[in-house]
C-alpha cells in the first residue's frame, strides 16, 4: 500500500485559507481520492481542547515557552491518533496548518529560537514532514482587513501588526529554504487566479 500524500495549507490571518481549503477538498473529491481534512491546533477530542486553550484569550500572559509545548503537545496526539494512521492506510491528508505555523507564529511571531523548535519537530515528527506545504502570502494589513469581517479576535489575530509581519517574513523564509515542498500563492489576486495556481500545484502531486 502506498503511503497516502500529506498536504498543509498555510498564511497568515485572512489569507483566504478557509475559502481554498474547500476548493482543496473538492478537488480530491472530483478525483476520487480518499482524503482526511483536519486542521492544527486540533483533529482530535484532547488536541481541540488544547486548541481552545492556545486561542482563548486570558488575563494571564502566556508564557511563549508554554504556547510552544502546548501546540506540539496537541501536534503529537494528533498525528498519534489521525495524520498517521490515515497515511498509512493510503488516504491523503490535507491539513489547516501545521508546523510551518510554528516556525511564523512561535518562531518568527513570538520570536523563540528556530533551533528549540526544530529539535521538537524531530521529538515530535520523527522525519515525517508534509509532500507539499501550499502558502498563502498576503500582506498582513490586508489579511487583518478581510479576517475582520469573520467575527471576534482569538488571542493571535488580537496581536500587533508588527506581529504579523514576522508571522510573513518566516512563512517566506521557510519556502525560500527549500523551494521545492513549497508552493508559494500570491493570495491578494482575485480566488479565480489563487485557485487556478492551488489546482496547477495539486495535479503536479499525482504525476
Ligand atoms: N483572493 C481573495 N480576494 C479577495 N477576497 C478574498 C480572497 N480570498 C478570500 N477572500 C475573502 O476574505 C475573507 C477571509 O477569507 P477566509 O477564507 O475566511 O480566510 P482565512 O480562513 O484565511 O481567515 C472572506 O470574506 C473571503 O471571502
Ligand atoms: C498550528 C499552529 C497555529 N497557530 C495559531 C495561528 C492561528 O492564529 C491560530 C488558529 O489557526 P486557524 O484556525 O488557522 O486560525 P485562522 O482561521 O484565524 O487563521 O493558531 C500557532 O500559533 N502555532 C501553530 O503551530
Amino acid at each position: 500500500m502506498q503511503r497516502g500524500k500529506f498536504i498543509t495549507l498555510e498564511g497568515g490571518e485572512g489569507v483566504g485559507k478557509s475559502t481554498n481549503l474547500q476548493f482543496v477538498t473538492e478537488w480530491l473529491r472530483e478525483k476520487g481520492i480518499a482524503f482526511v481534512q483536519t486542521r492544527e491546533p486540533g483533529g482530535t477530542p484532547l488536541a481541540e481542547e488544547l486548541r481552545e486553550l492556545l486561542l482563548s484569550r486570558r488575563e494571564e500572559a502566556v508564557d511563549p515557552t508554554a504556547e510552544l509545548l502546548m501546540v506540539f503537545a496537541a501536534r503529537a496526539q494528533h498525528l498519534a491518533q489521525v495524520i498517521k494512521p490515515a497515511l498509512e492506510r493510503g488516504d491523503w491528508v490535507i491539513c489547516d496548518r501545521f508546523t510551518d505555523a510554528t516556525y511564523a507564529y512561535q518562531g518568527g511571531g513570538r520570536q523563540l529560537d528556530r533551533a528549540l523548535i526544530a529539535q521538537l519537530e524531530e521529538t515530535v515528527q520523527g522525519d515525517l514532514r508534509p509532500d507539499r506545504v501550499l502558502l498563502l502570502d498576503l500582506d498582513p494589513q490586508v489579511g487583518l482587513e478581510r479576517a475582520a469581517s469573520t467575527g471576534a479576535a482569538d488571542r493571535f489575530e488580537s496581536e500587533q501588526l508588527a506581529f504579523f509581519q514576522r508571522v510573513r517574513a518566516a512563512y517566506r523564509e521557510r519556502a525560500e529554504a527549500a523551494p521545492e515542498r513549497y508552493a508559494v500563492v500570491d493570495a491578494s489576486r482575485p480566488l479565480e487566479q489563487v485557485q487556478q495556481q492551488l489546482q496547477s500545484e495539486l495535479e503536479k502531486l499525482l504525476r
